[in-house]
């Protein structure tokens, strides 16, 4: 039987580009469709400008204290406008790279939606159809909605990126990830920033007494948590603003903006993957074993798509291990554990393998070292805002089981750590290494 391609790819974000330059290297010949923007969500509407926007979040604060190191700022403004549009050209420019990339490596590239129409078939939007000999699914997830009558006046994360003005109130619907991290970044800007969450904890994958700390420096702040706060419905005004009624009976409140982030569904709807005898699981992800294999021989799925981890290293690296493992003659699987995970939250948290309570459930012999402080810059800048690192150890040897980081810069400090926490380091390990002064990071080594 021959086919068109060894490889097409439906979805080309941070698994299905990973997996295309993998498979070509390896001689594969690919092609890739992309139904909205080559890069995908971190590229185009997640990750990168995210991390943008929380860059530019961050002068808020420092300009605010900038006197206390010296520096007069007068007449400071800030343009929203201006920032989401060098945002949006580097985001385009990226969104070029990314092609570039799938060229060099002669991928054809598909610029349309495609669906499955067989075992080895695809199906573009505009009817042509291409045969290959492995199709691998990595569409991503979609924004899930809000679940209530009105939700359509709610935005999500997609448009974010694209406001007019920065809302004078917003009410984050979800105390996740996205919630957090636009939470920090709005409240920056200058918008009044409710957190409606619909039970009485946020970020629950994350070790809650630095989830507390996050709370605790929000609300001195000016972030308001409404916890237990499940919508009931959206209404639209007269004005333009928005009412949001909580089913729990609180005080309905008024908002210029309402962003709903309660998760991401796994983008499979229409895909035809059911007609072609795909497993899907209850909400839509595609099953597949270790191997990236689907329950049809020729289909594979990478990324979100799967909703086993949704983090864009993750997606690569299942994309990668899959091109190896099909068309390198390498065939291996990636580990899931210990992966660190940040929330770009203001301060950030950043974490490595199990929290204290998921230690205590699983080791009879857990050590929790803590260091509270307050970070130089804080002192001297007069903010109150504090920093907690947490290292969890297991057994009598004391090894790491997680590291659990909030303060400033807490994600680039943890990469580097959870290094030895993958390799299986002791706290002996970290006691002999000698600080490095004066920095925050220094704290690690010093626990006591
Ligand atoms: C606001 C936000 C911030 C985030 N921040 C971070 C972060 O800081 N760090 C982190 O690690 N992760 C972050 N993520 C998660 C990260 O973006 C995803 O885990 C990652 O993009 C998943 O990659 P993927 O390849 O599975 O899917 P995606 O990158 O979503 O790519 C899927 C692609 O498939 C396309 N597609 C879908 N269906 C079709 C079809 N039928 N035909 C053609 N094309 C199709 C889509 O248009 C999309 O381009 C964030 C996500 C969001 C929403
Ligand atoms: N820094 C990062 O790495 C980063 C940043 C953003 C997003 N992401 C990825 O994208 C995914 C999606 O982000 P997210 O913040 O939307 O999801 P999330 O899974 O982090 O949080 C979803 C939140 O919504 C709540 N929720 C779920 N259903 C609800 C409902 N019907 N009503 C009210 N609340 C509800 C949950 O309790 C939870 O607090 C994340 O899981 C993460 O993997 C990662």
């Amino acid at each position: 039987m021959t086919y068109d391609y060894d490889l097409f790819i439906i979805g080309a974000g941070s698994g299905g580009v990973r997996a295309a330059r993998i498979a070509a290297g390896h001689g594969a010949k690919v092609a890739i469709a992309e139904e909205y923007r080559v890069g995908g969500t971190c590229v185009i509407r997640g990750c990168v400008p995210k991390k943008m926007l929380v860059y530019g979040a961050h002068f808020a604060e420092d300009l605010h204290e900038a006197a206390r190191f010296g520096w007069d700022i007068k007449g400071a403004q800030f343009d929203w406008q201006r920032l989401r549009d060098i945002v949006q050209d580097d985001v385009t420019r990226l969104e070029g790279l990314y092609g570039q990339t799938l060229a060099n490596n002669h991928v054809d590239v598909h610029a349309e939606r495609a669906v499955l129409s067989g075992t080895n078939e695809v199906t573009l939007a505009s009817g042509k159809q291409i045969s290959a000999k492995y199709i691998l699914i990595a569409t991503g997830g979609w924004p899930a909605n809000a679940e209530c009558d009105g939700w359509e006046h709610a935005i999500t994360s997609n448009e974010i990126f694209h406001l007019d003005q920065v809302p004078d109130r917003i009410i984050i619907v979800g105390g996740g990830y996205i919630a957090n991290e636009f939470a920090g970044i709005l409240y920056a800007f200058g918008s009044d920033v409710t957190i409606a969450n619909r039970s009485d904890t946020i970020l629950r994958s994350y070790d809650q007494e630095i989830v507390g700390k996050l709370i605790e420096m929000g609300e001195a702040k000016g972030i308001r948590y409404r916890m237990n706060a499940p919508l009931e419905k959206i209404e639209k005004n007269a004005d333009g603003s928005l009412t949001v009624y909580f089913a729990d009976g609180g005080e309905p409140q008024q908002a210029d903006v309402i962003m709903v982030a309660t998760g991401r569904v796994p983008n499979t709807a229409g895909l035809g993957l059911e007609a072609v005898g795909v497993s899907l699981d209850s909400v839509g992800a595609v099953i597949v074993g270790d191997d990236n294999r689907s329950s049809v021989d020729s289909i594979y799925a990478v990324g979100d798509v799967t909703n086993r981890v949704q983090l864009t290293p993750v997606a690569i690296r299942e994309g990668h291990a899959f091109a190896d493992t099909v068309f390198g003659g390498n065939p291996r699987t990636i580990s899931y554990d210990n992966i660190p995970s940040a929330v770009f939250s203001s301060p950030p948290i950043a974490a490595v393998g199990l929290t204290e309570r998921e230690a205590r459930q699983q080791y009879d012999d857990v050590q929790v070292y803590r260091s509270d402080f307050r970070p130089m810059k804080n002192v001297l800048s007069g903010r109150q805002e504090r920093g907690l690192y947490k290292m969890v150890t297991a057994g009598s040897d004391e090894k790491i089981v997680g590291l659990h980081l909030i303060g400033p810069d807490s994600s680039e400090i943890l990469q580097a750590a959870a290094v030895a926490v993958v390799a299986g380091l002791t706290k002996q390990a970290f006691d002999d290494t000698t600080a490095l002064h004066p920095s925050m990071a220094e704290e690690l080594v010093l626990l006591k």
